[in-house]
């Protein structure tokens, strides 16, 4: 696995540190709230438990599958829902948690499916931003790294369903993808 990997673009000491600024940034944010923290399966969820444990004040949790990538490097433009959510949002502050945001698709669809049923507010915060992918014009309220135009691989991201349990964020060699 590591042997496909090009270059560590973000190491795990650097994704640390990152999250635990982006809990203590949240748990100011959401002091009295109670919000109703929403992780995007699959990418989304090492990010998920990570951050949770650094957001002090009390939150409720759900979990909603989608897709829209499968095996290449190119969304399909159409977002799936794969898993929907267990409990209703309406009245709630939403926090969306997502991996990544490239074309901003994914996040556009969510957003717009959540104000649609409700939702008191509805807020995102995104590990990785990569501004060069996008086709919507779209922007999260808490972003954690700008990435450049490359496929990124770790951390809960996939290509093809592998690299997801890598603890860093590389690049994958161009080859893997010709395979
Ligand atoms: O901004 P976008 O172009 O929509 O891309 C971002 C989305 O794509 C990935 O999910 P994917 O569809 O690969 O499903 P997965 O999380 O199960 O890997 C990623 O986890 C984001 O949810
Ligand atoms: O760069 C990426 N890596 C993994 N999954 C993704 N889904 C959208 N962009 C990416
Ligand atoms: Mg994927």
């Amino acid at each position: 696995m590591q042997n496909d990997i090009q270059e560590i673009l973000i190491s795990e000491e650097e994704i640390q540190q990152r999250v635990k600024e982006l809990g203590a940034k949240l748990s100011d944010a959401y002091e009295g709230r109670n919000p109703l923290v929403i992780c995007v399966l699959k990418g989304a969820f090492i990010f998920m438990a990570d951050l949770v444990k650094v957001i002090t004040v009390p939150v409720e949790m759900d979990f909603m599958a989608v897709s829209s990538y499968g095996a290449t490097t190119k969304s399909s433009g159409v977002v799936k829902i794969i898993k929907d959510l267990d409990v209703p949002v309406d009245g709630r502050h939403v926090l969306i948690v997502e991996d990544i945001i490239d074309s901003g698709l994914t996040l556009s669809y969510l957003i717009e499916l959540l104000r649609n049923r409700n939702a008191a507010s509805v807020s995102v915060v995104t590990l990785f931003d990569k501004p060069a992918g996008r086709t919507v014009s779209l922007e999260a309220d808490y972003t954690g790294f700008v990435i450049p135009d490359e496929f990124i691989v770790g951390y809960g991201l996939d290509y093809a369903e592998k690299y997801r349990n890598l603890p860093y964020i590389g690049v994958l060699k161009p080859e893997v993808y010709s395979k």
